[in-house]
C-alpha cells in the first residue's frame, strides 16, 4: 500500500460504555494515521466532547504503552442530547471548523446510531469500530471487549464454584449484556454452569421459579448434593440475582447466594484477542477513511476484514450460537430430557 501524500486530519471518539481494548483501538488509529501522514484529533467524552469542542491532538507518544489498559485515555460518555438534530449540526460545524475530514467512532450500537445521525449533517467520512463488551453488533464475529468480559466472568464463575462446591450451595452470578446473552452463554459454557438465563431464551418463554427449582432438584437427584451455578444476564429477573436468590432461600429453603459482577467485567488487562482485534480494526478504520469509504463499521468475519453499513449493525441481529446452546442444553445438561422442556 502506498503512503498517502495528502495530509488529512481525522477525528476519533470513544463513546458509550467503555470496553477493554478501546485504548488498543485508539493506539491503532493514531499509529495508522501517522503512518499515512494524517493528523489525529481526539474528542474527549464521546459525543459530549464533540459538542463542547473538547479536543486534543494525539500523536504516537500519546498512545505509547496504553494497549494493555482497559478504560479509555480520551474518556467515554453517554450523551442523550446527541440524538437531537441540532446536536448533529453543531458537531458537524465543530468538525468542519477544525478541518477534520474523517471521524472514527469507537463504541456500540448507540454510538453507531449517533454516527449515522451525524452523517446526515456532515460530509466527512465516518467509520465505526465495534467497541462494547456485549457483542451485540451485527456484522462482526466479535466486538472489542467481549473476549475480556467473558474471561473475567469465567474467572469469577470458577472462583464461585470453589465455594459453591465446598458448601453445597446454589449461586446465581449476574453478568452484563443488557439485551444480548453472548457474555452469559460463553462464560456459562467456559465455566460449566448448570443453568443460563439469557435475554434470547427469556423472550419466547420466560423461566418460572418453579422451573428453576425443578431443575436444581433434578440435578441434585442425578449428582447428589453439590454445587449448582447459574449465570443470569442482567435485567432478566425482577430484582436480579439478589431477588432470585432470596426467593430460592425463602420460598424453597435452598441455600443460595447472589454474585453481581457488574463493571468488574469492563476492567483489567484486555485479553490478547481483544488487543489484536482492536489493533486490526483501528488500522482498518483509518485505511477505509483514506480510501474514501464512509458510513460503515470496520469488522472482522471469519478472519476477514469486512465493512458493514452502519444501519445494518443495529437493524440486523446476530443470534446466539445455536450449537453452543444445543451443547449446553442437551449434552452438558446433567438432567437428560428433551431440549424443548429446558426453558419451561
Ligand atoms: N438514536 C441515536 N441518535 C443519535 N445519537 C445516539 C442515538 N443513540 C445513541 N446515541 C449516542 O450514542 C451514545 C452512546 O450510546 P449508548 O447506547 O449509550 O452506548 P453504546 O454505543 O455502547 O451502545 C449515546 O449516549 C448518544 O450520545
Ligand atoms: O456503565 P453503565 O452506564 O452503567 O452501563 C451498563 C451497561 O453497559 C454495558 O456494559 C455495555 O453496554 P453498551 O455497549 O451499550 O454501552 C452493558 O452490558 C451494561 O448494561
Amino acid at each position: 500500500m502506498s503512503i498517502a501524500t495528502v495530509t488529512q486530519r481525522i477525528g476519533v471518539i470513544t463513546s458509550g460504555g467503555d470496553a477493554p481494548g478501546m485504548n488498543a483501538a485508539l493506539r491503532a488509529v493514531v499509529l495508522a494515521a501517522e503512518h499515512y501522514g494524517m493528523e489525529v484529533v481526539a474528542f474527549r467524552h464521546g459525543y459530549k466532547g464533540l459538542l463542547n469542542n473538547e479536543h486534543i491532538s494525539l500523536n504516537a507518544p500519546d498512545v505509547l504503552h496504553i494497549l494493555q489498559y482497559s478504560g479509555t485515555i480520551i474518556k467515554s460518555a453517554r450523551c442523550p442530547r446527541f440524538k437531537e438534530e441540532e446536536s448533529a449540526k453543531l458537531a458537524a460545524k465543530n468538525l468542519d471548523a477544525l478541518n477534520i475530514q474523517g471521524l472514527v467512532v469507537i463504541g456500540g450500537d448507540g454510538s453507531f446510531r449517533g454516527a449515522h445521525h451525524l452523517g446526515k449533517h456532515w460530509n466527512g467520512k465516518i467509520i465505526g469500530v465495534p467497541g462494547t463488551i456485549d457483542n451485540d453488533l451485527y456484522g462482526t464475529d466479535a466486538t472489542i471487549g467481549y473476549s475480556t468480559a467473558v474471561a473475567i466472568a469465567m474467572d469469577a464463575l470458577d472462583k464461585i464454584r470453589d465455594t459453591a462446591d465446598a458448601m453445597d450451595r446454589v449461586f446465581i452470578v449476574e453478568v452484563m449484556g443488557r439485551h444480548a446473552g453472548f457474555i452469559g452463554l460463553k462464560s456459562a459454557m467456559a465455566a460449566g454452569a448448570e443453568r443460563m438465563i439469557l435475554p434470547e431464551l427469556q423472550k419466547d418463554k420466560p423461566l418460572t421459579i418453579a422451573a428453576i427449582v425443578k431443575h436444581i432438584k433434578r440435578v441434585e437427584a442425578v449428582r447428589g448434593a453439590g454445587s449448582y451455578v447459574m449465570v443470569l444476564s442482567e435485567h432478566q429477573w425482577p430484582g436480579g440475582a439478589v431477588a432470585l436468590s432470596e426467593q430460592l432461600e425463602a420460598e424453597y429453603s435452598m441455600p443460595c447466594r447472589p454474585c453481581l459482577l457488574g463493571h468488574i467485567q469492563r476492567g483489567g488487562p484486555p485479553t490478547a484477542t481483544d488487543r489484536v482485534l482492536a489493533s486490526e480494526l483501528g488500522v482498518h478504520a483509518v485505511e477505509l477513511i483514506r480510501d474514501g469509504v464512509t458510513g460503515v463499521m470496520a469488522g472482522l468475519r471469519a478472519g476477514e476484514l469486512v465493512e458493514v453499513p452502519l444501519e445494518e449493525t443495529w437493524t440486523k441481529k446476530s443470534p446466539l450460537d445455536v450449537n453452543l446452546l444445543r451443547i449446553q442444553h442437551e449434552i452438558f445438561n446433567p438432567v437428560k430430557k428433551p431440549a424443548r422442556d429446558e426453558q419451561e
